[in-house]
């Protein structure tokens, strides 16, 4: 079944504002909207027109862009929530919200000094990491290529890239300690993907890879740290969608550790549902991400499509499952998402999605423990004891990749020791799988940070409550993101920003009449929207528990990838948007002219869908 998803980024009802909060009286740099105007393309496609045809390799090229100045927010948010969990809650919840920037779910960013120091931490320590584990990448990879549709090649996969950093190649670069090759040789699963080439073959040619080798096409949407363009690689027909950063902007704004946090944790992704960065370069002005380009658009503006404005409790089960997968290795890696939006879940050009969107991932250091298993003696891999990995997050956050040095021990089946054969959950219970599914459990569920960080609707109560919190807010939001997608609307949505607040700590979660969803579904979601989150589901053995849900009962995990998606985008006819750099170009640029900020709502439809 087609549909006709557009990518062109309508109004995002949850878009975010963003302020940077200190608590206990910091420094404090807020801003109400986030959504500057970080790149004109006007002026863009103008430099793009002028350089595509002739690219000399010539950075300096870039001077020429014209940029306007960030819109900068008088907004303050200072609030001194958060720093007792001693506190009455509605006291406490009161202070939060006296400072929540008005706006349709909007987000609320504050980072307490803790966290930017340990950001700070984890940058220096990149680079030992990434010189280290760019060795072990390329060993592991040659043991993971094989086995690609099954459980266990996911949990491969997921291994080697815990350790795989830096596989995508920064051009011209300020991070020295980015690795200078690009290969798909790194990402088993891309390795047909003719981008790689065709970037490589611009490589091979001209050395590095710029600006001016690409046409902007079309803007496709614009965010809090930058703006993200349709792009091809000129004469290639090879799409990107690449996210064009100000650098002066973003420091100006102090956003450049949000920017680097994304580029970082991009850089180490290597999974079928999250992003991969073809590559990143530097100009004078800019920072710029290649990314896989999604022509399905966001599951927001697929859901406005759906008869009802939701979707049918199959759909919501694919989508679901492949976020959960997508949530599953980040936690492996240590990344907290925190972000979890249907805005941020872009559906590829096949209908599977991708997520997106790290600017607002915590990271930390994953130190796994050893949790002995107890299975079988007769399985031929367990001629060593297996074991599997449960890490503890440490403090401060040293850098993403989780210090398991073989994770490969810990792909086969397996069941905790304290577990006696007659808990465990039926078959039934874990699809079709006929051999019980290799656990690994690798939840950054320790991780503490103080960040009032999210979506309104989608904020954790532990985070509104300040309590500092962990990976489990991840599950949290995946209960709100699960119950939008069946039933159209969050729960706890209140008249403002502040009752929605209110409604996450204090009010019980209530399920609508209509439309009717299964109890499995319900069951699901009252499991993931516990407030307490040490009594969520999910908080001990993190996406397992998840997926052993009756409501994913007949999933079979090992084959999501496969699985035939709900609807895939009609082809997108490239050819057909006008080339800023052909005759049409003046039109061309006037269809790019952007709005004054994102959620204007002054987004040019240009559906070429
Ligand atoms: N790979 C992609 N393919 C297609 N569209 C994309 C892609 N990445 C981003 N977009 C679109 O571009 C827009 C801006 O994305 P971006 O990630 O910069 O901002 P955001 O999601 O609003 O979050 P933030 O404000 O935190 O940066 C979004 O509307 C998104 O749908």
């Amino acid at each position: 079944m087609d549909s006709k998803a557009s990518a062109i980024a309508p109004q995002k009802q949850h878009h975010k504002t963003a302020g940077i909060q200190a608590i206990e009286g910091k420094d404090i740099t807020s801003s109400k909207t986030g959504k500057s105007e970080l790149a004109a393309p006007e002026d863009l496609s103008k430099y793009v027109q002028n350089t595509s045809k002739q690219y000399t390799g010539d950075a300096s090229e870039n001077k020429k862009l014209g940029i306007s100045n960030p819109k900068e927010s008088a907004d303050s948010l200072i609030s001194k929530f958060g720093t007792s969990v001693s506190l009455n809650v509605n006291e406490q919840l009161s202070g939060a919200v006296d400072h929540v920037v008005n706006g349709n779910r909007g987000l609320q960013e504050s980072s307490v000094d803790h966290e930017k120091k340990t950001s700070e931490y984890g940058s220096v320590k990149g680079s030992s990491v990434s010189a280290k584990v760019s060795d072990g990448a390329s060993s592991l990879a040659k043991t993971s290529g094989s086995a690609k549709i099954s459980d266990r090649a996911d949990l491969v996969q997921s291994g080697k890239s815990s350790i795989c950093r830096g596989s995508t190649s920064s051009d011209v670069s300020d991070e020295s300690t980015c690795s200078s090759f690009s290969s798909s040789v790194n990402r088993p699963h891309m390795a047909n993907d003719l981008r790689w080439e065709a970037i490589q073959a611009v490589r091979a040619k001209d050395g590095v890879l710029g600006l001016g080798h690409f046409r902007l096409l079309k803007r496709l949407g614009c965010g809090d740290i930058g703006s993200v363009y349709l792009s091809e690689l000129s004469g290639t027909k090879c799409y990107f969608a690449m996210k064009v950063m100000d650098k002066g902007s973003l420091a100006s704004r102090k956003k450049l550790l949000r920017a680097q946090t994304e580029r970082e944790i991009l850089q180490s992704l290597d999974h079928p549902f999250l992003p991969t960065l073809y590559s990143h370069f530097e100009t004078e002005k800019f920072s710029c991400l290649v990314m896989e380009f999604c022509p399905g658009g966001d599951l927001h503006t697929l859901r406005q499509k759906q008869p009802g404005k939701h979707f049918p409790e199959q759909a919501v089960k694919f989508y679901v499952a492949e976020v959960l997968l997508a949530l599953e290795y980040l936690h492996m890696l240590g990344i907290v998402y925190r972000d979890l939006k249907p805005e941020n879940v872009l559906v590829r050009d096949d209908g599977h999605i991708m997520l997106s969107d790290f600017d607002l991932s915590l990271r930390c250091a994953v130190s796994p423990t050893l949790v002995k298993s107890s299975v079988v003696e007769s399985d031929p891999l367990r001629k060593n004891p297996v074991y599997c990995v449960q890490p503890a997050c440490i403090e401060p956050p040293s850098c993403i990749q989780p210090s398991c040095v073989a994770p490969t021990t810990c792909f086969s089946p397996r069941l905790f020791s304290s577990k006696s054969k007659k808990d465990r959950k039926p078959k039934t219970e874990t699809g079709n799988q006929v051999t019980p599914l290799p656990e690994l459990i690798a939840e950054p569920t320790d991780a503490r940070s103080m960040s009032f960080v999210g979506t309104h609707e989608y904020l954790a109560p532990e985070i509104i409550k300040g309590e500092g919190h962990g990976s489990a807010v991840d599950w949290w939001t995946l209960g709100i993101f699960l119950y939008e997608l069946l039933f159209g609307k969050t729960p706890f949505k209140g008249s403002g920003n502040r009752a929605t607040l209110f409604n996450v700590v204090g009010q019980p979660l209530r399920f609508p009449e209509a439309p009717v969803v299964s109890f499995a579904a319900r069951d699901l979601i009252r499991g993931l929207l516990v407030k307490e989150p040490l009594n969520r589901l999910a908080y001990k053995r993190g996406a397992t528990e998840i997926k052993q849900h009756p409501f994913f009962e007949g999933v079979n995990w090992a084959l999501v990838r496969c699985a035939t998606p709900p609807e895939i985008p009609k082809p997108v006819e490239y050819e057909k948007i006008p080339s800023p750099a052909s005759s049409a170009g003046e039109k061309a640029g006037h269809h790019m002219s952007i709005p004054d900020q994102k959620g204007s709502g002054n987004y040019l439809e240009f559906d070429f869908f």
